[in-house]
């Protein structure tokens, strides 16, 4: 008899993927690679790391490496994330990275942050990004009849 098997990515195996997508970072400029593993509503885990360029600016972090993998294979919901460096404590995200966040994922989802040291902070999108700029904010513009 065939039973239907439900496998459940837990924070650990999140947190242990986040370091494996590091090993990928493309980081000759500030040779500080980060690793993150996103958890889509799929039930996949998008590996991503930071990806720099000759043209410093350009650089992209390995959060959002990880969300624009995801979206243009059509994954556009999440249930976690996972971020790690070689940090004293747990890896911080950046402004745009919290901002992509809050455009894809819910305010309480989990986010893990950490370190090599095997440090752990556990929080959520709404706490890294409180009082985003988000769609509804363009809404109530659009409704306006002038500029
Ligand atoms: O959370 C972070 C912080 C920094 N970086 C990258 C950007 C750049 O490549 C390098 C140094 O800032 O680390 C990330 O990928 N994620
Ligand atoms: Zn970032």
């Amino acid at each position: 008899m065939w039973g239907v098997i439900t496998m459940t990515v837990d924070k650990n195996t999140l947190l242990e993927q986040s370091k494996v997508a590091r090993e990928k970072a493309y980081v000759p400029y500030s040779k500080f690679p980060v690793g993150a593993a996103l958890l889509g509503e799929d039930g996949k885990i998008y590996h991503g790391c930071n990806i720099e360029n000759a043209g410093y600016s350009m650089a992209n972090c390995a959060e959002r490496t990880a969300f624009f993998k995801a979206i243009s294979d059509g994954v556009t919901k999440f249930k976690a994330i996972a971020v790690v460096a070689d940090t004293d404590g747990p890896c911080a995200p950046c402004g745009a990275c919290r901002q992509v966040m809050s455009e894809f994922c819910s305010p309480n989802m989990p986010v893990y942050l950490t370190n090599l040291k095997g440090d752990v902070l556990e929080t959520t999108v709404g706490e890294l990004i409180p009082f985003a700029f988000s769609p509804e904010d363009l809404d109530y513009a659009a409704g306006k009849s002038e500029l």
